[in-house]
């Protein structure tokens, strides 16, 4: 899917997930002279975007991207006075009804990307109460090159969605550590428990998005009866530690985002 940007594009803070962000519209054909980046220390842009170390005062972005820490929102809206047609903001937890105050946009839509859009492999969630049809398509033609596009329903599972594919390529770069250490630890060398650790997870992902199948149906594939894998799997479902552990570590961060939210609306 290839990307044409009719009108400019500002994106503010150029870090972890504004710079994935960055490389995935390139990547998919972005004219990056309609591109510009206000970051006060990013490196290695890609050529032909225009870079400010500050905000300007005189700014008046037709698209606002803005990729900031949650914390850091306060900076960039006590400098910019304008106000964007179109608002896209990553920030986890902050609400519709901040940005729309702090920002004055014609019209605001929530995204929550996660990391693989650098390689349009990401998941993008997205939300607007105040969009008309022909911006929330347009906010679907851009977002859409970096990957698979959701729209949330409903604002208050945006905490949720955070949790489970913003914060979840963390928790799965974890896994994989975790699958390559305990390899190591029945005498693999290190660096080949983590080739085999870090395959073993792309093709399973890949397989379960071409199949048809459920991805329980396809770890019984694996289970050969009387096997190996059911022994294992009898450690993962037993008191259904691994379910436990993930309903944890996802409430865990939507609290999270929860406290961030009520951070920004004070
Ligand atoms: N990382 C991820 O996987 C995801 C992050 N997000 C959201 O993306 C946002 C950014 O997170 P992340 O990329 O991880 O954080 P980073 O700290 O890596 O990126 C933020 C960038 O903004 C810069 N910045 C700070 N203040 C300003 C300012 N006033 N004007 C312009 N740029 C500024 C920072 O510079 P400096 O470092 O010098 O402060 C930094 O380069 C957050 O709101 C987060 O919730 C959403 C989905 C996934
Ligand atoms: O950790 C964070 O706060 C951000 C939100 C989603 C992923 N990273």
């Amino acid at each position: 899917m290839t990307l044409s940007l009719t009108t400019p594009l500002w994106l503010i803070g150029a870090g972890n997930m504004g710079g994935a962000m960055l490389r995935g519209w390139i990547a998919a054909g972005a004219d990056p002279r309609q591109i510009t980046v206000v970051d006060p220390f990013v490196e290695g842009l890609p050529e032909g975007v225009t870079l400010h170390r500050e905000l300007p005062a005189d700014a008046a972005p037709d698209i606002l991207v803005l990729a900031v820490k949650p914390q850091q929102m306060g900076a960039v809206r006590d400098i910019f006075s304008g106000s964007p047609r179109l608002l896209l903001s990553i920030l986890a937890g902050v609400e519709t009804e901040t940005l729309s105050a702090a920002f004055r946009a014609v019209s605001n839509v929530r995204v929550m990307p996660n990391l693989p859009v650098s390689i349009g492999e990401g998941v993008s969630a997205l939300f607007s109460d105040d969009a008309d049809a022909a911006t929330r398509d347009e906010a679907q033609a851009l977002i859409a090159p970096l990957g698979l596009t959701e729209w949330i329903a409903e604002e208050k599972l945006f905490d949720a969605v955070t949790a489970l594919s913003g914060c979840g390529p963390g928790f799965l770069f974890r896994f994989i550590d975790a699958l390559a250490e305990a390899g190591t630890a029945l005498g693999l060398p290190a660096d080949q428990a983590a080739r085999l650790a870090t395959a073993t997870v792309k093709g399973s992902g890949l397989l379960a998005a071409a199949s048809d199948e459920s991805a329980s149906t396809l770890a019984d594939r694996v289970a050969s009866p009387g096997g190996s894998t059911r022994e294992g799997l009898n450690v993962l479902d037993a008191d259904e530690a691994l379910k436990d552990l993930l309903k944890r570590t996802l409430a865990a961060s939507a609290k999270r985002n929860a406290e961030l939210a009520a951070a920004a609306r004070s």
